[in-house]
């Protein structure tokens, strides 16, 4: 038995798709009316295929369905570990006509559905995320790619799922560090532009933190309801949808300094969110009250608040001069006029952006 608590759309025009939230899903929801074809196969790792791979199995009946496992970190979203989804719908004889499934975390979204708009010059893709944190932001919205050497999901293609498939279930099985990681891009969307959610996760933050069911799916719908309304106005960040990038240039130059996996995305962001709030503050547009709150509410989350031990801003600022963002060699950032109210800037007073650096560095 399956209970769908929350369904909201993705409105695309024809590409526009549903998220479906609710416990119990997977195993028991019927995807095969998003699956036009015959064939699926399913990419996840090596850590969510002992889990949950025969339930997901059974969302496709009827189907023919095949699998790729690859190896599980952030440091396999990598071209050798992609074409391992290659090899393997060519090694079967996949079509065009055949729907990839991602069944994992961010990282298997990212790459499944990559190869999804690759393979073939692009195939049907379906989402069935198991993370908290891609349950929130990377199964919707379409970004999907992979990680280079030199910068951070620098490889990629914006490919729209037909369907994403949230079991809030399986986060049973997903460790504490990994819950603290999605409650970042949870926080995210309220303080880029929704206060009364963000005074709900104020209230709510240690209910989430133990993840409580009511807490949790209530966290996922209006996260999911956010990013919606974001992609759907913006689908391809020609303008809005560059503030779901909140403390992700400081983040991303994090990741990419650590090493990816060292650092997870989510924690990497919640210290970035902490550095855009702090720099947001010294732009003299929010309040040194209103800053306060939003560091409050990142660290109860548990995520971390200092840049990695020996990180300089020097490093900062060779790797935020990679960000996609940027244009014409001059870097754009996403600050806060107000909680709730972020936007895309390309005018900070460099004194402050070196002061706020130096402020998270030891
Ligand atoms: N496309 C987008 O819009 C978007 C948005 C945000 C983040 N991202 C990307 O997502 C990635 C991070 O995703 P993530 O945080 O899900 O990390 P992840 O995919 O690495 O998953 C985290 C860990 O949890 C394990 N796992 C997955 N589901 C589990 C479950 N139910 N129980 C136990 N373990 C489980 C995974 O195997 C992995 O070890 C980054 O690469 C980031 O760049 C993309
Ligand atoms: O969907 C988006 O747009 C986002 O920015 C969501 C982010 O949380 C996510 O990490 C995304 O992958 C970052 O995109 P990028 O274009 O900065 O690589
Ligand atoms: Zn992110």
């Amino acid at each position: 038995m399956y209970q769908v608590r929350k369904e909201l759309n993705v409105e695309l025009g024809d590409r526009s798709y549903p998220i479906v939230i609710g416990q119990g899903l997977l195993g028991a929801y019927d995807l095969t009316p998003w699956v036009s074809g015959s064939q699926v196969m399913i990419v996840t790792n090596e850590t969510v295929a002992p889990l949950y791979l025969e339930r997901a199995k059974a969302c496709f009946p009827g189907k023919s369905v095949d699998v790729v496992t690859l190896p599980d970190g952030e440091k396999f979203k990598d071209w050798q570990t992609l074409n391992l989804i290659f090899d393997r719908l060519l090694e079967r004889r996949h079509s065009r006509k055949t729907t990839l499934a991602a069944l994992g975390g961010g990282v298997i979204g990212d790459m499944a559905g990559f190869a999804a708009a690759c393979y073939q010059r692009g195939v049907p893709f379906v989402q069935m995320p198991t993370t908290l944190l891609s349950q929130v932001d990377s199964s919707v919205g379409g970004k999907t790619g992979i990680n280079h050497p030199l910068g951070k999901n620098m490889v990629g293609a914006f490919h729209q799922p037909n369907i994403v498939l949230i079991d809030t279930d399986s986060l049973t099985t997903l460790p504490p560090r990994e819950v603290s990681a999605g409650l970042a891009e949870v926080i995210k969307y309220g303080l880029i532009r929704d206060v009364p959610f963000l005074e709900w996760l104020e209230a709510n933050m240690d209910a989430l933190v133990r993840l409580e069911p009511e807490a949790i799916g209530e966290a996922i719908f209006r996260s999911c309801q956010c990013k919606a309304d974001v992609v759907s106005a913006d689908e391809r960040e020609g303008g809005l949808r560059a503030i779901l990038n909140l403390g992700h240039t400081f983040g991303h130059a994090i990741e990419t300094y650590a090493g990816y996996g060292n650092w997870l995305h989510g924690e990497a962001v919640g210290t970035g969110m902490m550095m855009a709030s702090d720099l947001s503050l010294r732009e003299g547009m929010i309040s040194a009250d209103d800053h306060q709150r939003a560091l409050a509410l990142i660290r109860r989350a548990g995520l971390p608040e200092r840049a990695p031990k020996g990180m300089t801003s020097d490093d900062f600022m060779s790797l935020m001069a990679v960000d996609k963002k940027n244009v014409d060699g001059n870097l754009r950032l996403v600050l806060m006029r107000a909680l709730g109210d972020a936007f895309v800037t390309a005018d900070v007073q460099p004194d402050n952006l070196r002061k706020t650096l130096l402020e998270f560095i030891d």
